[in-house]
């Protein structure tokens, strides 16, 4: 038998109670991860719906007009980048489209489809049941402007909630609502516990606008690792006892939330502190959490709305609690989003950015999503956009089915960091590599506050050369046949920021009609989710069985094989497999003999014999 010790004789707790020599479970073992090849089938499934849609004239007139190639003359570059230059003058943002190389024939061909987009999005906007899987309607658009929700009750709601936030958070910042163990003190610090759009909004926003100093700063729990959440709460240190925990779930059941919030509560016991007086909830409704709050009485729970889903929630109490506490205005924050929707209601594609945006991204993914969209802001304040973009437009438009029950598996992936730090990353492949992506770049106008500024070199300052890489990259790139969108604003201000939210929020809800999709629903992730829940419930049968065929006088080591007939589950047998290997390298009482390289030969049992679980 070769020898396996290590991991399981490790902690006390699994001194195996029978004389054995105990081995490495997963010495020499390497994880090996498949490697990566849908880009294969994505090809082909590129290749079914294009095919598909060849049979409407947009997409004919755009395989014909990318034969052609990208506009090269400059004086015919600088005309079209006139022509189509887009100004918002109020909210000072720019869109340059004129390094995506649709035709103006493309262009009149996608008018009627982008007509019956406008026609979908004012419905939306007026309450539709825009999302017809959870029957329910889409109204982020009303948290910046309540006038435009379809029902007086709904206004009520949205205005009284934008009220208690700010009230909530000034009455936070001034120290009349003060954590009970710093009676003289105020809160110092957010401990957002929430994930994906219960995260990604707020991370976004407090990356791009904290102040240096805010009254408040925030750390965030997003994951259900059980290293990040002690990192989180090891960093706080003391001030757990000035920390304002903020729990963030729509549905108020997400595991990894829950577990974020347990793991919380069992810092806060530990360093006898009483959570319920330093706890907030954002949740629906009666859900599992606002439940648990009212019951427990943290200090305030605010409300989310049906009709708002996760990823388009930054303008809900989950963006803007969290933004108050720090400081941001985030009343200017609504203005930016607000100004940004009334130009994104134009019916005249010039005049509407985020048709233009939507225009781009069928043009440059040929309307299947055959490349990606890498998101670089030259700005390091706003390195999260990507990521915050990320489940924006990936939740929203990878979908396998179309509204008319066709498997079309669209999507558009994005990623994208800074630039140009990602200058001396990847930027060579896009330059020179595979061609499966357009760039958007995200250029800000001001480098400094005024009066900041100094030249490092005659004539040049550090910002002229942050401006001068955007526009070499963006050169060198459409010289290689490589397309880009650049999106221009003056400041990174709550304004702008609420203005790109805003736009991209409305490109995708376009995109989504372009490509007959439902953009509000996500029932991809349920089926990972339900699947996660299944491997806890075996974990829980084969401890079960161990624990019984370990209780017996001599105990009986078993095979996985064994494991997995008496769980019932022979088909789960590499499940167990990995199961075992995970209790194993955590310390759970858990002893394998045998070769790791062969899991056929692995015999298991547990360390202790429980019996009460035994009898229960
Ligand atoms: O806010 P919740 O209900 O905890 O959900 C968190 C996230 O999980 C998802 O439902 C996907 O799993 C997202 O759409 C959502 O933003």
């Amino acid at each position: 038998m070769a020898s396996l010790s290590g991991l399981c004789s490790s902690s006390p707790s699994l001194k195996p109670k029978h004389d054995r020599v105990v081995i490495p479970l997963f010495h020499k073992y390497s994880l090996a991860f498949p490697t990566r090849s849908n880009s294969c089938s994505k090809l082909s499934v590129a290749g079914e719906v294009s095919a598909d849609l060849s049979k409407t004239n947009s997409v004919g007139v755009l395989k014909k007009a990318k034969q052609g190639g990208l506009e090269k003359d400059p004086k015919a570059l600088w005309r079209r980048y006139v022509d189509w230059l887009y100004q918002h003058k109020e909210l000072g943002l720019y869109l340059d489209v004129s390094r995506i190389g649709f035709s103006d024939e493309f262009v009149a061909e996608m008018e009627p489809r982008f007509q019956a987009a406008f026609k979908a999005m004012e419905d939306l906007e007026k309450g539709a049941i825009a999302n017809p899987d959870e029957g329910r309607m889409v109204g982020h658009y009303w948290l910046r402007n309540a006038k435009l929700a379809p029902k007086p009750i709904l206004q009520v709601q949205i205005e009284k909630t934008l009220d208690a936030v700010c009230k909530f958070a000034d009455d936070v910042i001034s120290g009349k609502i003060k954590p009970p163990s710093y009676p003289e003190g105020r809160f110092t610090q957010i401990l957002s516990v929430g994930i994906g759009g219960s995260a990604l909004g707020p991370q976004f926003v407090a990356e791009a606008l904290a102040p240096d100093n805010p009254p408040l700063k925030i750390r965030f729990i997003d994951n259900t690792d059980p290293g990040g959440i002690d990192h989180q709460v090891a960093q706080l240190g003391p001030e757990l006892a000035s920390t304002l925990v903020i729990v963030i779930s729509k549905s108020g059941g997400t595991p990894e939330t829950r577990n974020g919030l347990l793991e919380v509560q069992k810092a806060f016991r530990e360093a006898g502190l009483d959570f319920s007086k330093q706890g907030v909830a954002i949740t629906q409704e009666n859900s599992l959490l606002d439940n648990t709050a009212r019951i427990e009485g943290w200090v305030a729970r605010f409300p989310m709305f049906d009709w708002v889903g996760g990823r388009t929630s930054e303008m809900s109490a989950v963006g803007l609690l969290p933004a108050a506490l720090q400081g941001i205005d985030i009343r200017e924050m609504l203005v930016g989003a607000s100004m940004m929707d009334n130009a994104t209601r134009s019916r005249v594609l010039k005049d509407n950015p985020a048709a233009l945006l939507a225009l781009c991204w069928y043009w440059a993914c040929d309307g299947v999503g055959s490349k990606d969209m890498v998101i670089l802001p030259y700005k390091d304040s706003l390195l999260l956009f990507s990521r915050y973009l990320q489940q924006l437009v990936m939740e929203s438009l990878g979908k396998e089915f179309d509204l008319d029950g066709n498997r079309v598996n669209q999507g558009i992936s994005v990623y994208g960091n800074k630039g140009s730090t990602d200058q001396h990353a990847y930027i060579q492949q896009l330059r020179e590599g595979v061609h499966n992506f357009f760039v958007t770049f995200i250029e800000v106008l001001r480098d400094r506050p005024p009066g900041h500024d100094w030249e490092l070199e005659p004539g040049v300052t550090c910002g002229d050369y942050l401006f001068g890489m955007l526009q070499g990259t963006r050169s060198a790139l459409y010289a290689n046949d490589r397309e880009s969108v650049t999106v221009t604003v003056q400041e990174v201000t709550p304004r702008s920021v609420g203005a790109l939210v805003a736009l991209y929020e409305r490109a995708v809800g376009l995109y989504a009609s372009l490509v007959n999709i439902n953009a509000y629903h996500q029932p991809g992730v349920e089926a990972g989710k339900k699947a996660a829940g299944e491997v806890l419930a075996l974990q829980k049968r084969v401890l079960a069985v161990l624990n019984e065929a370990s209780c017996k006088e001599p105990v009986e080591p078993l095979t996985l094989e064994e494991v997995a007939e008496r769980c019932h589950a022979p088909e789960d047998i590499e499940m167990i497999y990995k199961i075992i290997e995970h209790m194993a390298a955590n310390d759970r009482a858990l002893i394998a003999e045998g070769d790791c390289g062969s899991p056929n030969s692995l015999k298991v049992f547990l360390g202790e014999c429980n019996l009460d679980e035994l009898y229960a």
